[in-house]
């Protein structure tokens, strides 16, 4: 069974409730969308949720996308994953965009636009200094690792 962490949410739209899990030992709890639109191919909006929470200093939300809007439809959340601060207090909303270059996507008020997953969070005391310690990836980044097979050999051929 997945931690549970009470968290006190408060219903800004009444009609809407709160995200629920489908699974039990699911991470994410779905956010419903308030309104009904479309968007069409490569619009953004941002869409109310008519929940706002009070998360416990420590922890964050996260707000990520769900992969049927994403691999059905093109939808995703622009700022994926929209972070939710302990101390916000204001209603969560949601940054959709379209990436379908040709078809619209009809949302209707309740359906259900994304993903809510808490997690634990530190906030970093930086700590300025001269040189950083060593370490096996030191300053190797974007593909540094090599291309995007290295490492596989199909046993199948
Ligand atoms: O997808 C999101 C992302 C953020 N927020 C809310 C909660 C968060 O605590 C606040 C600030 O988010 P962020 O720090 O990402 O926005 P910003 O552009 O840095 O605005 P600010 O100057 O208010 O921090 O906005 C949402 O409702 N949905
Ligand atoms: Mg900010």
């Amino acid at each position: 069974m997945t931690e549970t962490l009470k968290i006190d949410l408060q219903i800004l739209d009444t009609g809407m409730s709160a995200p629920a899990y489908a699974h039990a030992s699911d991470a994410g709890a779905d956010l419903r969308s308030t309104i009904d639109f479309v968007l069409e191919p490569f619009e953004r909006r941002v869409v109310p949720t008519g929940i706002a929470i009070a998360l416990p200093e420590g922890y964050a939300a996260f707000v990520h996308p769900r992969s049927g809007l994403s691999s059905k439809h093109g939808v995703t959340v622009v700022n994926a994953p929209g972070t939710i601060d302990a101390g916000y207090r204001g209603e969560i909303k949601v940054p959709l965009i379209n990436l379908d270059a040709k078809t619209p996507l009809r949302i209707a008020r309740g359906d259900r636009i994304a993903q809510l997953v808490i997690q634990a969070v530190a906030q970093a005391d930086f700590e300025v200094v001269d040189t950083l310690d060593d370490s096996d990836r030191g300053a190797g980044g974007f593909g540094s690792t090599g291309g995007i097979d290295a490492g596989f050999s199909d046993k199948e051929k």
